[in-house]
This record gives C-alpha cells, structure tokens and sequence, in this order.
C-alpha cells in the first residue's frame, strides 16, 4: 500500500493540493510535467516533475551530511539553546516569547516560538521576518483554520483562514522578490526549490503558492508533537523527576551534547515516541488510479483509499487494552513496536516523513534543555483563567486533543486547554 506508487496515486493527491492552494493551471503544467532536458534532472536516473522533485531535496537536506549539519546543528538547535538560556539568536525571530525567570508563560505559546520560530529562522534566514515579523501569528491562525481549506468551505465562512493564506503567501512573494544576496543564509532546500522553479519558468505568486505548501509541511506538526510531550511530562512529577535525571549527563560545564540526548536517554526517546501514537491522527490519503487488489478485494479506479493513523495506532491487539492511555516508557519495554504496521507517525514507503529524525531529535533536545534548567510548575490560576474557568478545579485537568476539527500529521489542543506555566532557575543545574 505505501509502496505501491503505480495503481495508487500520490502525485494526483498533490495536484489537488496545488490547484487548491491557487496555483494557476499554467503553473500547475509546468510543475507537473517531465521534461528530461531541465536543469534539475541532469544527472537523475529518472527524470521527475519539479512538484516531486523539491521532495528529493527536503530528502537531501534531512539526511544525514552537511546540509542538515547546517541546518540542525548550526541553526535550529542554538536558537532553541539561546531561547532557553534567554540569550539572544543570530537570526532574531520578532515575535521571540520572552521568558523570564518566575514569569507565567503559554507552553504553546513557548513550543511555536521554539520549534516555528527556529525552524523559518533556519530555513528562510533573517530576511523573512523583514518581509513579514508576524509570520507566525499568520501561521498560526491559519493552523487552526485549515480545516476550511481541506473542506473547501465557501468563502463567507472562511475569511480567517482566506486573509491568513494571503498573508502567508504575500510573504513568500516579497521574500521572492528581494534579491538573492539578502537571502544568502537560506537553507539548501530553499535556494535549489527556488532555482528548480525559476529554471521552470514558475511566475513568482504560482512560486510562493508552492512554497507555503512546503513551508506548512515543515512547521506544522513538531511544535505540536512537542506541546504534547511537554504537557504529560509536566502533568506527571515522577515522571518529569525521572527525565530530568537522565538527561544530566547531556548537559556539562554551561555546554549541551545534543548526541547524548538522542543516544542515552531511552526513557525520553520512548515518551516522544509513545506522544507521536496518541497525537497524530489524521489518516494518509491516496487516489486509485488502475485496478489494485487488497485483502481479496479490488479497488476500482477514481476510488479513495485512506489509512486511518488514529484508528492503528490505538487497536487494541498492538497496543493493549487501554491504547488511550499514554505508556511512557512503552518503547523501552517493547522497543521493536517501533516497526509495527501499527505504527506510523511518519507515514511510510515513497513519502515517509523526511523530517522524521530531525523532528524527534529537536523535541527531545528541547525538553531536556528547559526541565534541565528550570523547575517548572504549572500557574493553576492563570491555566484556570486560559481555560475560561469552565473547569476550575485546583489542579487543571489535562488539555483535551481536539479532534472536532480535522488537521494533517498531529493534531491540537482545544484552544482554551493552553497551560500556563511558571519557569524558575533550578539551583544547582549542571548548564
Ligand atoms: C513530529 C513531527 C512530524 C510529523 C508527525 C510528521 C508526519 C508526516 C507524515 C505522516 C507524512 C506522510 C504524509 C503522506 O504520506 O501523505 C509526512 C510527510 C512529509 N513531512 Fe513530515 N512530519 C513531521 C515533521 C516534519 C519536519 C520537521 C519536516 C521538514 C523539516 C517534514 C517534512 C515532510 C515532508 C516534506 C513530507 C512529504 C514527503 C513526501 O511526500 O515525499 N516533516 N510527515
């Protein structure tokens, strides 16, 4: 199912993303079509269009080498350093969340800056937030509206997330538009799309469509895996006790040792893990495009075909009787239902997750670094208050996982279950 690329279309389910987003039929001929002589297939054994291309070169920038190297090591993981330690970034993201110590602070709020706020930085360099310093207050809006676009909904009901599209999309037009030397620290990925789609004859608003598609892709799933593996970890002393033991030895002399993170603490790999099973929901989509046989059954052309995520990864032969409820150290115990069919946070076969290993290792790092360095408590009257003190209650109750509205990959909380917390210096922390 998840190899299978030739009866089971996934470049027509991207074309209908492409034509949704407002790429004009022009555009969409031009990256949908193969044409062997252009630049970017020189030296591919199989010539691609440009749409599918650009996924070979998120691969080339994820996999292991200097482009992630430079991505991961030199960008993302010191701006999330530098946020925690409150020091200033090399690329500074406007709307960077100020942490004080003692002073109360959204976990969302504190994830989309951390993760959001870091990744563009990395990605688009400084230069995007000249263009547009609120980008991530558009992104976010349009995060929770989404939905309306996935279901088409008719304009006088989807203005939120219409003037949010726009803005994004203006934004990838200006940064397009500015010339290339105010954009030199962008990431590889950025500058070969970019390329690909001018030696194409892509117009530059069919170019920014494109972009935000991929752009949406990148940021819209770690912060929210993150919010998640925050919110049990801080909702369980025990456990929040026992990490922050673990991850000590990956914080020395004022120094972090992000492989460490990764390599030696099982427990926090197997949280985030057991996280990925429980937040992301939404089902993979494919389109049937010849006769395809499954399970003695035969799917007809013009059929759909989903794998429902949220319902493998909560069946009760794989995952026990109680699969609602989150084992944090599951993965620890039966470390090989990492490969199980029933589990698959990332997809799988031709359009696994590219960012996979980046975005595990990201939250891990990004969890280990703040309950390393500061005693977290949650501000009971400030969540209470978030929550519209529907539920006061003396210790608020967990967020709710919102599954009223769809979204891809992870999904969020009710916008009211935000949890408000308080940071404070731990004594004697190792950084
Ligand atoms: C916890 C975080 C993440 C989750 C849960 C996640 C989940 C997924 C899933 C389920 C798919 C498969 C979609 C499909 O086949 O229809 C996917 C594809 C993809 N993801 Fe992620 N993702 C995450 C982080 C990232 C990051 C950080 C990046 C980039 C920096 C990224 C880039 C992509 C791209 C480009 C694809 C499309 C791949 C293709 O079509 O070949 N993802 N992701």
């Amino acid at each position: 199912m998840y190899k299978n690329t030739t009866t089971i279309s996934y470049h027509s389910m991207i074309k209908e993303m492409h034509h949704m987003i407002g790429v004009s039929n022009d555009g969409i001929s031009k990256l949908f079509t193969i044409n062997p002589s252009h630049k970017h297939n020189v030296g591919m054994s199989v010539p691609t269009v440009p749409a599918l291309m650009t996924n070979e070169y998120h691969r080339q920038q994820l996999s292991p080498g200097p482009h992630l190297d430079d991505l991961f090591g030199k960008k993302i993981l010191p701006y999330i350093w530098n946020t925690l330690e409150r020091r200033p970034t090399a690329i500074e993201n406007p709307q960077r969340i100020t942490m004080g110590n003692g002073t109360p602070v959204s976990l969302m709020a504190l994830m989309v800056d951390l993760f959001d706020g870091g990744i563009t930085s990395a990605f688009f360099g400084a230069a995007i937030w000249e263009v547009n310093p609120v980008l991530l207050r558009d992104f976010m809006v349009w995060e929770v509206t989404n939905w309306k676009w996935t279901f088409s909904m008719p304009r006088i009901i989807s203005g939120d997330m219409v003037q949010a599209k726009d803005a994004i999309v203006n934004t990838f037009v200006k940064y397009l538009q500015l010339p290339v030397d105010k954009r030199s620290d962008s990431a590889f990925f950025v500058k070969s799309m970019e390329k690909m789609m001018r030696d194409s004859d892509v117009n530059v608003e069919d170019m920014a469509k494109t972009v935000m598609l991929h752009f949406w892709a990148v940021l819209g799933n770690t912060y929210k895996v993150a919010f998640w593996v925050f919110a049990h970890i801080i909702y369980d002393h025990d456990l929040l006790l026992a990490i922050q033991k673990e991850v000590e030895g990956g914080f020395k002399g004022g120094k972090y040792d992000e492989e460490y993170i990764f390599q030696k603490c099982p427990h926090l790999s197997s949280m985030v893990n057991e996280t990925l099973r429980l937040a992301v929901a939404s089902p993979l989509v494919r389109d049937v495009v010849a006769p395809t046989p499954v399970g003695g059954k035969v799917l007809e052309p013009g059929s759909r075909v989903m794998v429902p995520f949220h319902q493998l990864h909560r069946n009760r032969d794989v995952w026990g009787t109680e699969p609602e409820n989150l084992h944090s150290d599951r993965f620890v115990a039966t470390p090989k239902l990492l490969n199980s069919k029933s589990y698959r946070p990332f997809g799988g076969g031709s359009t696994l997750c590219p960012g996979r290993n980046m975005a595990r290792r990201a939250i891990a790092f990004a969890v280990a670094g703040l309950i390393n360095k500061y005693d977290i408590t949650i501000d009971v009257k400030e969540t209470n208050k978030r929550n519209g003190n529907k539920r006061e209650l003396n210790f608020p109750v967990f967020p709710r996982i919102n599954h009223s509205k769809p979204t891809p990959g992870a999904s969020l909380p009710f916008k009211s279950d935000d949890v408000i917390l308080v940071l404070k210096e731990r004594c004697g922390t190792s950084l």
